[in-house]
C-alpha cells in the first residue's frame, strides 16, 4: 500500500511526500530528467521536457518511469495502487491528448508549471494502455498532483478521467478518493486537545495522559485506515518554515502510516513493508528519501551538477 500527503511551508513552497509500500522494490533509484531533454513517448505527449524533474523510478528503454516527481516550478506528483478501479483507455483517442500510463508522471512534472495548469489541460486527456515494453505491463494506478497552494486526484476508471480537489492533501490506495473523502465524516469527533475532568455518578474522572481524543483514528494499515490518519496528522500538524522541520514533518507524518514487515501479508502471501519514503521540497528543488533497511535521510537537488550526480549512482539521463 502506499500513502501520499501534501503541505507547504506557507511561504510559497510545495512538500509532497509518499510512501511506497509492496513486499519488494523494483531496482528503483533517484532519477534526474534535465529539462530539454527528447523523451520517447508513444503518442507524442512528452516529446520534449521543459520543466526539468526530479524523482523516484527506473529507467527502462531509456525512458524514465517515474513513482513520484517534483519539478523545477514547483509542482509534483506520486502514483499509487488503484486495482479494481483504474481502467484506462485500450488505444489512443483521435483528438484527445493521450498519454501513456506508464509516462503520466512525467508528462504532469515536465510540462507543467502549477496544478491549476495540469488541472485545465486534463480536460483534453485520455491515459492509455500502453506499457513502455512486455516486461512493465501498465500498472493500474491514481495520482496526487501538488503545488504550494493546493493537490488534485486523477483517477481514471471505466466511465473516464476524473479530477478531484483533494482540499485534504492526502491519497491511499482503494476505494476511490471520494469515498475516503465521505468517510472522514465518521472521524469528526477526533481532536488534539487535551480532555476535560468529566463526573461519572460519583466519580470525578481524570484523562490518562495526551491523545485521547484521538481516540478511534484507525491503528491498521488497510487503506481506508490509512487515509484518516494520514489525514488527521497531515491536518494537524503545526505549520513549519525552515526546510528541516518541514522535511521532519514529511517523514515523521508517514511514518504514522508505514508498514513493517510482518503485519501485513499480500495475497502473493509476501509481507507488505515501506520500501521507500520520498520527498520533494519545492524550496531547494531537492528529493529526500529513506528506505527500510536504512533509516538514514538522503538526498540530491536537481541542481547538483549532473556528472557529479552520476558519480554518486543517480541516474541522469541527457547528460
Ligand atoms: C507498486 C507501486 C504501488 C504501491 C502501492 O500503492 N501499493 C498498494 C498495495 S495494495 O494494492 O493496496 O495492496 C507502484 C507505484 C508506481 C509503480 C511503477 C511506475 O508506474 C513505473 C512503472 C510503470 C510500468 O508500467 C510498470 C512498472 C513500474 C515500475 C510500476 C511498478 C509498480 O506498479 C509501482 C512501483
Amino acid at each position: 500500500m502506499c500513502t501520499a500527503i501534501r503541505f507547504s511551508d506557507g511561504n510559497g513552497h510545495l512538500y509532497l511526500a509518499r510512501n511506497l509500500d509492496w513486499e519488494s522494490g523494483y531496482g528503483e533509484q533517484v532519477v534526474v530528467t534535465p529539462s530539454g531533454t527528447t523523451a520517447t513517448s508513444p503518442f507524442g505527449a512528452v516529446a520534449a521536457t521543459p520543466h526539468a524533474v526530479i524523482g523516484m523510478g527506473i529507467v527502462e528503454q531509456g525512458t524514465p518511469l517515474y513513482f513520484d516527481c517534483g519539478n523545477d516550478a514547483g509542482l509534483a506528483v506520486a502514483g499509487l495502487n488503484f486495482p479494481g478501479y483504474a481502467h484506462y483507455a485500450p488505444g489512443p483517442v483521435e483528438g484527445a491528448t493521450n498519454v501513456a500510463a506508464f509516462e503520466f508522471p512525467l508528462w504532469a512534472a515536465s510540462q507543467f508549471s502549477s496544478v491549476d495548469e495540469v488541472e485545465a489541460a486534463l480536460a483534453h486527456v485520455v491515459i492509455v494502455d500502453r506499457p513502455i515494453d512486455e516486461k512493465y505491463p501498465s500498472s493500474l494506478l491514481h495520482w496526487i498532483i501538488g503545488d504550494a497552494e493546493r493537490s488534485i486526484v486523477v483517477e481514471h476508471t471505466e466511465d473516464g478521467l476524473h479530477v478531484f480537489d483533494d482540499d485534504v492533501d492526502v491519497l491511499a490506495n482503494q476505494p476511490g478518493f471520494g469515498w475516503h473523502h465521505d468517510n472522514l465524516r465518521n472521524y469528526l469527533n477526533a481532536s488534539p486537545d487535551f480532555p476535560d475532568n468529566r463526573v461519572v455518578g460519583r466519580a470525578h474522572l481524570t484523562p490518562f495522559g495526551s491523545g485521547s481524543q484521538m481516540r478511534g483514528i484507525p491503528g491498521d494499515y488497510y487503506s481506508p485506515s490509512r487515509f484518516v490518519r494520514a489525514a488527521y496528522v497531515n491536518a494537524h500538524y503545526p505549520g513549519k518554515s525552515d526546510e528541516m522541520e518541514n522535511v521532519n514533518r514529511a517523514f515523521h507524518t508517514l511514518q504514522q502510516v508505514a508498514m513493517v514487515e510482518g503485519s501485513a501479508a499480500m495475497s502473493s502471501g509476501e509481507f507488505e513493508k515501506t520500501i521507500y519514503t520520498g520527498l520533494f521540497s519545492s524550496r531547494t528543488g531537492r528529493y529526500y528519501w529513506n528506505t527500510y533497511d536504512d533509516s538514514t535521510i538522503r538526498s540530491v537537488a536537481l541542481d547538483d551538477h549532473g556528472l557529479a550526480l552520476e558519480a554518486r549512482g543517480i541516474s541522469v539521463r541527457g547528460s
